[in-house]
Parts: C-alpha cells; sequence; structure tokens
C-alpha cells in the first residue's frame, strides 16, 4: 500500500531496525525494489532525486505509484535532495507522499527558514518532510562539499532545529558521504555522535551515502569490463549499529548502480549475439534484488511489514 514516510519511519524508529530507502530511475530497478520488500515482508522507501524526476517524470512517478499501491507492503515514494520550496511543492502534485527539503548549504537560520516553508505546506496536504542538518562529504548530486567543507551533524543543534521546523526526519552528517569512493577501507563512522543526537531527539534519523559497495560486486564489475578505482561503502557492522541508536531511513542509490550495470555488462559479456532488452534488463534486476536483500537483512526490516 502507498503510505507516508511517517507511516514507515515512526515505527522503525521505535523498532530500532532501518528501512532502505532506494533510489529509481526506471521500470526495472522500482520492480527490484517493490519486488523484493514484498517477498522479504519489509517495508521500503522509493526515492526518486530531481535528477531522476528530469529523467523518467510523472511516467516514472506513476509507474512507482502504481505498484506501490498494489503492494502488499507499506512503501512511500520520496523526493531525494529537493533543492527548493518549488521542488518539493511540485513533487507533491506528483504524487509523492514524503519529500526531502535539503537545505543544509544554508547557514543554520536560512536552513530553517526554507525548511519550515515545506514543512508547513506538506503538512497541510498530510505529506511528511525530511531535511538535512550538516553536510556529508562526497558529491551530491548539485552540490560539491570538499572535504575540509563538510561538516558533521551538532548534536545540540539538531535539537533546535527539529523544535523550529517541525521536520519529521532529519538527514545527519555522521561520516557517510554519497557515492562509490567513501573512504580510504572503511569509511569513518561518528557511532558516538549518533547516539548522542539520538539520545536528545525522538524523530526518525536519517543516514545518506549508505551504500555498502559490495566487494564481490566491485569485482564482477571489474570482472564485466568496467573500470572502477578502489571502490570502499559503509560497513554492515557500522550500519547496523547506526540502526541501533535511531537512524531510521537509509539511503541507498550507488549499490544499484552498480548492481544493474553489472547485470547488463554481464549479459551482454555472456552472449554478444544478444539483443533482447528482456535478457539484458531482467538480469540486471536479479543482481539488484540480491543486493536489495542483503541491505533489508543487515538493516532488520526483514518481516517487519
Ligand atoms: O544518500 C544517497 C545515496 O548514497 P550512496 O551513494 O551511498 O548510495 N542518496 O541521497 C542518493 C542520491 C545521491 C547520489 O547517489
Ligand atoms: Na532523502
Ligand atoms: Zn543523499
Amino acid at each position: 500500500m502507498l503510505v507516508t514516510g511517517n507511516d514507515i519511519l515512526v515505527p522503525a524508529r521505535a523498532g530500532k531496525y532501518g528501512v532502505g530507502s532506494f533510489n529509481t530511475n526506471n521500470m526495472e530497478i522500482t520492480q527490484a525494489i517493490i519486488h523484493t520488500a514484498e517477498r522479504l515482508r519489509s517495508p521500503v522507501m522509493v526515492q526518486m532525486s530531481e535528477g531522476a524526476i528530469k529523467y523518467g517524470g510523472q511516467d516514472l512517478a506513476n509507474i512507482v505509484i502504481d505498484l506501490a499501491r498494489r503492494a502488499t507492503v507499506p512503501v512511500a515514494l520520496h523526493l531525494d535532495h529537493g533543492s527548493s520550496y518549488e521542488s518539493a511543492l511540485k513533487a507533491i502534485k506528483m504524487g509523492f507522499t514524503s519529500v526531502m527539503i535539503d537545505a543544509s548549504h544554508h547557514d543554520f537560520e536560512g536552513n530553517v527558514k526554507e525548511t519550515r516553508r515545506v514543512v508547513e505546506a506538506a503538512h497541510a496536504m498530510g505529506i511528511s518532510v525530511e531535511s538535512e542538518l550538516g553536510r556529508l562529504g562526497g558529491i551530491e548530486e548539485h552540490i560539491v562539499v570538499d572535504e575540509k567543507d563538510a561538516f558533521l551533524t551538532d548534536p545540540e543543534e539538531a535539537v533546535q532545529f527539529i523544535e523550529q521546523t517541525g521536520t519529521d526526519y532529519l538527514a545527519i552528517a555522521i561520516g557517510t558521504s554519497h557515492g562509490a569512493f567513501k573512504g580510504k577501507g572503511r569509511p569513518y563512522i561518528d557511532h558516538a555522535r549518533i547516539e548522542k543526537i539520538a539520545g536528545l531527539t525522538g524523530i526518525p534519523l536519517v543516514a545518506h551515502g549508505s551504500s555498502g559497495v559490495p566487494q564481490e560486486i566491485v569485482e564482477r564489475f571489474r570482472k564485466a569490463g568496467g573500470e572502477i578505482g578502489d571502490a570502499a561503502g559503509i560497513a554492515d557492522e557500522d550500519l547496523q549499529r547506526a540502526t541501533g541508536f535511531g537512524i531510521a531511513k537509509v539511503n541507498v542509490d550507488t549499490d544499484l548502480r552498480l548492481a544493474s550495470t553489472v547485470g547488463i555488462r554481464e549479459a551482454l559479456m555472456a552472449n554478444p549475439k544478444e539483443f533482447d532488452p528482456r535478457k539484458i534488463f531482467g538480469p540486471a534486476r536479479d543482481v539488484m534484488s540480491q543486493v536489495i536483500e542483503h541491505k533489508m537483512r543487515v538493516l532488520g526490516s526483514v518481516g517487519k511489514a
């Protein structure tokens, strides 16, 4: 069934498990996400960035909304990294049931102002809101935040921010970053900081940049002709510890990008004569399902629907 982000994340925070919020850009990714959630009886969030909306528009949103409505588990459609009030409202008009306003590049007051505007409008329409305080490292699609400016979320500021905005859930900077290169070897996760913020706040917390970049998938990517440097993602045990404190929404995009590309490359390598798209995109869906299943097991959302 199609539900709001709160319907999924409030129980997740209370139950101390994480729910994957997976980015989609086409039908096969959407099917892999929602069918795997149904198979494992797991709640799930499907998210579209502004780039995905540019790429697939209402066509793609309608695929997600229709699959979500027919799903036998709770599914929310979430706007990822909404960059403006207008973008958030446009997404709500498109049928999204959860929206992020990412105004974390403003100063505290600017972030509060922009976030509160979206919260008031979204709440008037029964839609829940994610906002962000603190800055991830790595590339946030439209913003490059280099190491020296990246700063982790201050726990006291988080309390103030939540009070002043009414945000339903909050993305915090705790050491993760977007993309396949999250740091040499094992990225540093500030668990003490997560515990402090979770202790001072009651709302679901969000971890961005939570792809694990499984080495097995990276190896298969290389073997099937892909080129990638020394890729590293967040360790499963770090993610499990984080959800134990209060991280309830866990964003995953890179793992699906790698998995789908592995499926396509392997299909083309295995049979150069193949030109039936179902034989090329079908395997992508299968590899993505395996990666999604692993993530849901790590997060503890299996059987929670
Ligand atoms: O936090 C994430 C995903 O992080 P990851 O790159 O670890 O999958 N997102 O918000 C997805 C969009 C960013 C570009 O990937
Ligand atoms: Na988001
Ligand atoms: Zn993100």
